[in-house]
């Protein structure tokens, strides 16, 4: 009886301690001075972002209650929330030196010792080395080397678009395929024809990764509330991924073939993504943080090579960046073009005083002269910035940034989309989609961090001249050869998940002209 009144007691000190510790560490907005809402002991202002709408919406509303910067808490953990430009300008590029950590997620890999963490996560000399590795892959020679290949997936997404006349198609799905095929291709030069074949497994399996970013665990809940569990939360998510199907496991076998490979193949290999990472050396400086590397190794006498499992996660991460995210992009360039004819004459015009005769698929050169369908592009991202929730930064030294003490540890969050809302940068009309926002002339005294859809700094999105290399080819092709009328039954509703998608595709009508 007594043991278990005594226990009862621990049991209720400890509880009071962790609650008013909680208190304590949640009061560190109000000590800055930063408004907010008030959170909850225990879930902090979870509950909110947790519901139907998703992190990008609540941040609008909050924007909205507390201005461009406000606080609010995962569990115990402060993040600040900015859309102002120029802390954004200082957080993500002036000061960069305090600023060069990602946001970590709950049940995620340990960025600065687990050998699994990709470039995304990787923090410090490993994040730049990675980065240097990469680069290459998207010089503007490389560039101009994928453009037949990208063609040729294009040229698959014309003839299904063709054999589909007349009736109703996602073109979401249909970009998908098409990113999928051409990232496969270019990136790792290997055999992928999902446009066509919607059982193709790289296809399934990458649209299963992604679907699955779109579920809110409660196993997510848990990390964020308690972070200081994170090993806990960390083995049952392997342990539940040991005992069901997870699609990554397909990707990663598929991608640990592919360079097993290449390794033994003695034939000298095109310097795609692949390859660069396969040669890469990692000096011992920056091999040292891991446990598997030799004493010679640590000490830079012998350069490292990526291990396949290291390999292995760079290729995943580009894969399935390089397959959603442009896309998406493309789905809300046709959803709007779709829904603003005007504009898609306007563009049609541009495209055939360039192309006037012209069947082919244009070149890298080609659609860099086209300055209305930069113009288009660059409004679809101002109006769907999809990647905003990964542009976020973790402060890596206590600094201060225009006035305000940030300290070690805390995050700072882009709110992206309500930066692209701020009637007090884009006007009134905010909503309305109007390219001419991008014309020289209106973008002259804008801020030159006003417009941030591939993030900001050293660390901003590594295949955006890709990205955008593609959906343009894909826009000008499908443009001068088809007219796009939504269908009756399009309506777009956005879902959340790593990033923000049409939630029921989009639907529209081809007509050939
Ligand atoms: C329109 C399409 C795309 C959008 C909107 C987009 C957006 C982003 C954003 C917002 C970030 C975070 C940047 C930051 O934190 O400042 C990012 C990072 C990244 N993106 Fe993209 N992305 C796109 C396409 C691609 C493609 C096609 C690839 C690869 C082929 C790619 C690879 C990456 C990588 C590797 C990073 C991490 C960079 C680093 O940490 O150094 N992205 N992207």
């Amino acid at each position: 009886m007594i043991i278990s009144y005594v226990l009862c007691f621990i049991l209720n000190v400890l509880l009071v301690k962790f609650y008013l510790q909680r208190r304590k560490g949640q009061k560190i907005f109000k000590e800055m001075g930063i408004p907010g809402p008030s959170p909850n002991f225990l879930f902090g202002n979870l509950l909110a972002l947790w519901g139907q709408t998703g992190f990008h919406c609540m941040y609008q509303i909050w924007t909205k209650l507390y201005g461009r910067t406000f606080g609010y808490f995962e569990g115990p953990s402060p993040i600040l929330v900015t859309s102002d430009p120029d802390i954004l300008q200082e957080v993500f590029v002036k000061q960069f030196h305090n600023f060069y950590a990602r946001k970590v997620w709950p049940v995620q890999a340990d960025p600065e010792t687990d050998e699994r963490v990709h470039m995304f996560f990787a923090m410090g000399d490993r994040w730049r080395r990675l980065r240097s590795v990469v680069s290459p892959a998207f010089s503007s020679s490389k560039m101009r080397q994928m453009c037949p290949e990208v063609g040729k997936s294009i040229t698959s997404v014309i003839n299904i678009i063709k054999e589909k006349q007349g009736k109703v198609m996602d073109v979401l799905g249909l970009f998908q395929c098409l990113t999928l095929d051409t990232i496969v291709h270019c990136a790792l030069n290997a055999d992928c024809q999902s446009v066509g074949d919607e059982t193709e497994p790289f296809l399934t399996n990458c649209r299963g990764v992604i679907e699955d970013t779109t579920k809110q665990p409660v196993l997510y809940l848990c990390g964020f509330i308690l972070p200081a569990l994170q090993r806990l939360w960390i083995g049952i998510y392997n342990f539940l991924h040991h005992i069901k199907f997870n699609p990554v496991f397909w990707l990663e076998e598929r991608l640990c073939l592919l360079i097993e490979i290449r390794k033994q193949d003695q034939k000298p290999h095109k310097s795609d993504l692949l390859q660069l990472l396969i040669d890469a050396r990692m000096d011992g400086a920056t091999a040292s943080t891991f446990t598997n590397v030799s004493t010679a190794e640590r000490r830079g006498h012998i350069p490292k090579k990526l291990s396949n499992e290291e390999i292995v996660q760079q290729a995943l991460l580009f894969l399935l960046a390089g397959y959603e995210t442009t896309s998406t992009t493309l789905s809300y360039v046709f959803h709007e073009l779709a829904n603003n004819l005007d504009i898609q004459d306007k563009l049609r015009d541009e495209i055939n005083t360039y192309y006037p005769n012209q069947d082919d698929v244009p070149t890298y050169d080609d659609v860099r002269h086209l300055k209305y369908l930069d113009m288009v592009i660059k409004e679809t991202l101002r109006k769907y910035p999809l990647a905003s929730v990964i542009i976020a930064r973790k402060c890596t030294n206590t600094c201060v940034v225009k006035g305000i003490t940030i300290p070690k540890g805390m995050v700072v969050q882009a709110d992206v989309w309500s930066l692209h809302k701020d009637k007090a940068i884009w006007g009134e009309d905010v909503e309305t989609f109007d390219p001419e926002r991008f014309s020289d002339e209106n973008s002259k005294s804008r801020h030159p961090y006003a417009w941030i859809p591939f993030g900001a700094g050293p660390r901003m999105c590594a295949g955006l001249r890709f990205a955008v290399l593609e959906a343009k080819m894909a826009t000008v092709t499908m443009v001068k050869k088809f007219a796009f009328k939504p269908s009756k039954d399009h309506r777009l509703e956005l879902k959340e998940g790593a990033t923000v998608t049409p939630k029921h595709g989009v639907l529209l009508h081809a007509t050939p002209i």
